[in-house]
């Protein structure tokens, strides 16, 4: 007998959400690919296997079977597919243009992100401040502070916030408790209740004043390598940079020599280039903290990513709309490639 439920695609597993998951079932089959890489993804399409799905739900670890979410993908999917609910903030691994054409709404999870990522971006400022993996890798070789430079109070220090979104604005939140004063630059000047006493920066003064520059846009053709050999140039001697956004923001190549050239005194970071490969020179070079990509590793913040991700499912089940939709598709969209020029600084996420 033919169900008229509503078919969703599962790309990637729900790990902590298992009942809001399951409260689906109510209203949707969920179908699962068997395929275990690219290749074998675009056959199991194209054989029908997913034909008449409606929304397909996935996840980061799933670009292991699917690869990116590009035209050649989208072109393989069936037409039927209108809705992809991607569980993080962050979605570089889509290309929305692609989607925009085939007529695919997509959402990601803003907000649900803030808290946990902005704890870890505050330990990473704090802990290349003050050489803390220094003296934690040497108490660990039994050498008690051997060659531990003294590090920098946070107080009184300037904190360039390169992208106040979200994050960028919880991030804030927790430096006035360390009295940090907070600039920033954003594409566009945001509404002072947002500002929250940030001052507004051109992009070149945000890179010659700060001691301390944190990285907190989202990845897209405008903002690869947004920080590179010549944005260190403009830096302060001595500058501390913190990324926990996308680690093709910066250029690692060109971060591995500031560091080498004193440019760049110390670096906090969750994120890089080729993850989970990490550039030599950052591995060698003690100075750097390094972290690997745990900005939203916690329970709580997990689960709540995963119904975050799910309203988005229900929401377009029910009512034909994304709860979240990503910023590129949030106004009326044009199928047409888009003809936005090359920015300096995209917008950050959005913090709705
Ligand atoms: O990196 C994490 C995210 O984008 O959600």
């Amino acid at each position: 007998m033919s169900s008229n439920k509503k078919k969703i695609l599962a790309l990637g597993e729900i790990i902590h959400a298992h009942t809001y998951w399951n409260s689906l079932n109510d209203i949707a089959e969920i179908i699962i690919p068997k395929a275990r890489g690219r290749a074998e993804f675009i056959e199991e399409s194209k054989s029908g296997a997913f034909d008449g799905v409606l929304c397909a739900y996935r996840t980061f670890p799933s670009e292991a079977i699917t690869g990116r979410i590009d035209e050649e993908l989208v072109s393989a999917l069936p037409k039927s597919l209108k809705f992809l609910c991607h569980n993080g903030a962050g979605y570089d691994q889509i290309d929305p243009e692609a989607c925009t054409r085939h007529d695919i709404r997509v959402s990601n999870v803003p907000t649900a992100v803030d808290d946990a990522t902005a704890d870890l971006n505050l330990f990473l400022i704090i802990g290349a401040l003050r050489n803390l993996n220094q003296g934690m890798f040497q108490l660990r070789q039994g050498n008690w502070l051997k060659d531990v430079p003294l590090g920098h109070d946070p107080e009184g220090k300037i904190l360039g916030i390169l992208g106040l979104g979200g994050i960028g604005r919880t991030l804030k939140k927790r430096t006035d408790a360390f009295d940090m004063k907070v600039i920033y630059h954003n594409r566009r000047r945001l509404s002072p209740d947002l500002e929250d006493g940030a001052e507004y920066v051109s992009f070149d003064e945000l890179l010659s004043r700060s001691d301390v520059i944190s990285l907190n846009l989202p990845l897209n053709s405008a903002t690869r390598h947004i920080l590179s050999t010549k944005e260190f140039s403009k830096m302060k001697d001595g500058v501390v940079i913190v990324n926990t956004a996308r680690g093709a923001v910066m250029d690692e190549d060109a971060l591995v020599q500031a560091l080498a050239s004193g440019k760049v005194r110390s670096c906090g970071l969750d994120v890089y280039e080729e993850e989970p490969k990490v550039h030599p020179g950052l591995l060698s070079n003690p100075s750097v903290m390094l972290i690997p990509h745990m900005g939203t590793h916690c329970h709580e913040t997990r689960e709540a990513m995963e119904c975050w991700a799910i309203d988005n499912l229900h929401s377009a089940i029910s009512t034909g709309k994304l709860k979240s939709p990503i910023p590129e598709q949030a106004g009326p969209v044009s199928k047409s490639k888009s003809q936005r020029s090359r920015i300096k600084v995209a917008e950050p996420e959005r913090n709705e």
